[in-house]
C-alpha cells in the first residue's frame, strides 16, 4: 500500500468519525497527503490532535452546500497543488416509514449523500483528470436494494451510484477511475445520527455495534480497491447475496428484506 499512496493528495468528505476517519488514518499511514472536511471545527481539531501528522489538512464544510464544497476543494488545491483521489464518504441515514416521514428529511439526505457527492466531484474533477486519479463513493447495499424505513437513504445511494456509473462511462478513456464501495453493517455513528420522521437524530442504534465490521477493516478494503482500480466492491457475503437476489429473484428479495427489517428493534413494520 505504501508505494501506491505515498505523496498522493487524497480528499475525504466527512472524515471526523467512522469510515471517513479510518480512511484518513489509513491513507496518512500510507504516506498520503490527506484533506478532510467536516461540519464541526471542534471535531476536526480533535482529529488533528489525535493523528498529529502535518500531512493532514482539515476544513470546515457542510457538503450539502455547494459553496462549502467549492471552498473545501479550493483549499486543497491551494495547499497541495492538486488532487489524486476523492472519496465521497460523508453521509447521513434515516429510520422512518415513508408514510410517517416529513419530506424534508428525504431532501436533507439527498443534499448530503447525493448532492454533496456531485458538488465535490464537480470541483475536483479537473485536477483528478490531469492526474489520472480516482473518484470514489462510499455507497451501501441500500444503493442496490431499497431498504424499509430508508426511502431517502436508498434513493440517495441509488442516485450516487447512477451518477458515478455515468461518470465512469464518460471517463472510460481518460485514465480516471470512478468506483464505489458498499460496506455491510459497520460499527460507526451512522445509526445514532440517522434521522427520525421529523428530522431529529435517533441517538440510538438498533444493532449491537460491537458485533459489526470495524471502520478500520472497511478502510483497508477501500485502500486495496482503490489501489487495484476496481469498479465496484460489495464488502460482505450478505451484501453480495442481497445484490444478486435483487437482480435474479426480486420478489424473494422483497420478502427477505421485509422479514429482516421487521425484526429490527423498534421497527414500525
Ligand atoms: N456504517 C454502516 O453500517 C454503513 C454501511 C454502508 C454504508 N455506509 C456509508 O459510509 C459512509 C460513512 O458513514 P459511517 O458509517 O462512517 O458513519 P458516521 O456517522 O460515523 O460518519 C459519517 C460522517 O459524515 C459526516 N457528515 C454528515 N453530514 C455531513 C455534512 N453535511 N457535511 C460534511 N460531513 C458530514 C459526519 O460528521 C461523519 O463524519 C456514509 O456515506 C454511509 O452511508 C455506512
Amino acid at each position: 500500500m505504501q508505494t501506491n499512496f505515498q505523496h498522493k493528495s487524497v480528499v475525504i468528505t466527512g472524515g471526523t468519525s467512522g469510515i471517513g476517519r479510518a480512511l484518513a488514518v489509513a491513507f496518512l499511514q500510507a504516506g498520503a497527503k490527506v484533506s478532510v472536511c467536516g461540519r464541526r471545527e471542534a471535531a476536526l481539531n480533535a482529529l488533528r490532535e489525535e493523528v498529529n501528522n502535518p500531512l493532514l489538512h482539515t476544513f470546515v464544510a457542510d457538503v450539502g452546500r455547494e459553496s462549502d464544497c467549492k471552498a473545501f476543494i479550493d483549499s486543497v488545491l491551494e495547499k497541495y497543488g492538486g488532487i489524486d483521489i476523492l472519496i465521497n464518504n460523508a453521509g447521513v441515514s434515516m429510520r422512518a416509514l415513508f408514510r410517517d416521514v416529513e419530506v424534508d428529511v428525504l431532501k436533507t439526505l439527498m443534499d448530503i449523500n447525493f448532492w454533496g457527492t456531485v458538488y465535490c466531484t464537480k470541483f475536483a474533477l479537473p485536477s483528478i483528470t490531469a492526474n489520472k486519479g480516482t473518484i470514489a463513493g462510499v455507497s451501501s447495499i441500500a444503493g442496490y436494494r431499497g431498504l424499509p424505513g430508508r426511502t431517502g437513504y436508498s434513493a440517495s445511494k441509488f442516485a450516487m451510484q447512477g451518477f458515478l456509473e455515468t461518470l465512469r462511462t464518460e471517463n472510460l478513456h481518460t485514465g480516471v477511475n470512478v468506483m464505489w464501495v458498499c460496506p455491510g453493517f459497520t460499527s460507526s455513528n451512522i445509526r445514532n445520527t440517522a434521522l427520525d420522521q421529523t428530522g431529529h437524530s435517533q441517538k440510538e442504534t438498533p444493532l449491537d455495534e460491537s458485533r459489526l465490521m470495524s471502520a478500520e477493516e472497511v478502510a483497508q478494503h477501500t485502500l486495496k480497491a482503490i489501489a487495484r482500480r476496481k469498479r465496484t466492491v460489495v464488502l460482505t457475503i450478505q451484501g453480495k447475496l442481497t445484490v444478486l437476489l435483487s437482480h435474479v429473484i426480486p420478489r424473494w428479495a422483497d420478502q427477505l428484506v421485509f422479514n429482516h427489517f421487521r425484526k429490527e428493534p423498534g421497527s414500525p413494520l
